[in-house]
């Protein structure tokens, strides 16, 4: 079997000192996989993303980006090796264009090589979303939720991440927006992006995702393919 290309082991987390809000968490995403991440609100999903991006301290045990520990290392920095998180919600700048939001987007890559990287990655995004290329030259402020949405993930895109990880890529989305963001995210894994994906939404993620890890109350309550965990296995891990 593959190296994981991240990893938790034993990961417990805590705000303060609040008991844990994740206790022993192990997981392992590995190359050109989608890890779709399920539970109930407060589960400690989005505490987890963040805790795997660099962006909270583990209380105890470690998380691997590419078999070394993150530790000490910001959410910046792990983004500009590749692993680059996508909190909630739409993570455009209203007041520039679709062009300007993707070109700034690769600038904290380092200047010498925006140019080179913005031409390679914006027609892959445009080819994934032809509605944004449409509307190149508008105010992202001005785009429908859902083209925000896609703007967002471009905007992730185009710093051309290894692992890729989304929180909530569905939110509040028509079903229609949603089918064509889950579409685009499977061409993103076959062109070797790896991804966690956490999802409310769980039938959704499991359509596409290879592995489904449940987490209730933090702690992972189970862990396997879409296949078998599906129905009441899933419903059982979901709720205790
Ligand atoms: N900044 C914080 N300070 C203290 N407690 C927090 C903080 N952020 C989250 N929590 C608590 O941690 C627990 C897990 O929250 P988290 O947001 O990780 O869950 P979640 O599974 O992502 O939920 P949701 O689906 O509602 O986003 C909750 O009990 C929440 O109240």
């Amino acid at each position: 079997m593959s190296t994981p290309l991240l990893e938790a082991r034993d990961l417990s987390v805590s705000y303060g000192r609040l008991e844990p809000v994740l206790r022993d968490v192990s997981l392992a995403l590995r190359p050109g996989e989608i890890l779709g991440l399920v539970g109930m609100n407060g589960a400690g999903k989005t505490t987890l993303m963040r805790a795997l991006s660099g962006g909270l301290k583990a209380r105890s045990g470690e998380v691997l980006f590419r078999g070394t520990s993150i530790q000490g290392r910001s959410t910046a920095a792990l983004a500009r090796s590749g692993l680059v998180i996508l909190p909630e919600g739409h993570r455009v700048i209203r007041p520039l264009t679709v062009d300007e939001n993707l070109e700034l987007s690769t600038m904290s890559l380092g200047r010498g090589r925006v140019r080179a990287r913005l031409k390679a990655t914006r027609e892959l995004v445009y080819g994934l979303f032809p509605v944004l290329r449409e509307r190149r030259h508008q105010l992202a402020g001005l785009l429908s939720g859902g083209e925000q949405q896609m703007l967002s993930l471009a905007r992730a895109i185009v710093q051309k991440p290894n692992v890729l990880l989304l929180d909530e890529p569905s939110l509040g989305l028509a079903p229609m927006i949603i089918d064509r963001i889950y579409e685009s995210l499977g061409s993103l894994r076959d062109e070797g992006i790896s991804m966690l994906i956490v999802e409310q939404n769980s039938q959704r993620v499991a359509k596409t995702c290879d592995r489904l890890i449940v987490l209730r109350e933090g702690v992972v309550a189970a862990e396997g393919s879409p296949d078998v965990l599906a129905g009441d296995r899933l419903q059982a891990a979901y709720f205790g």
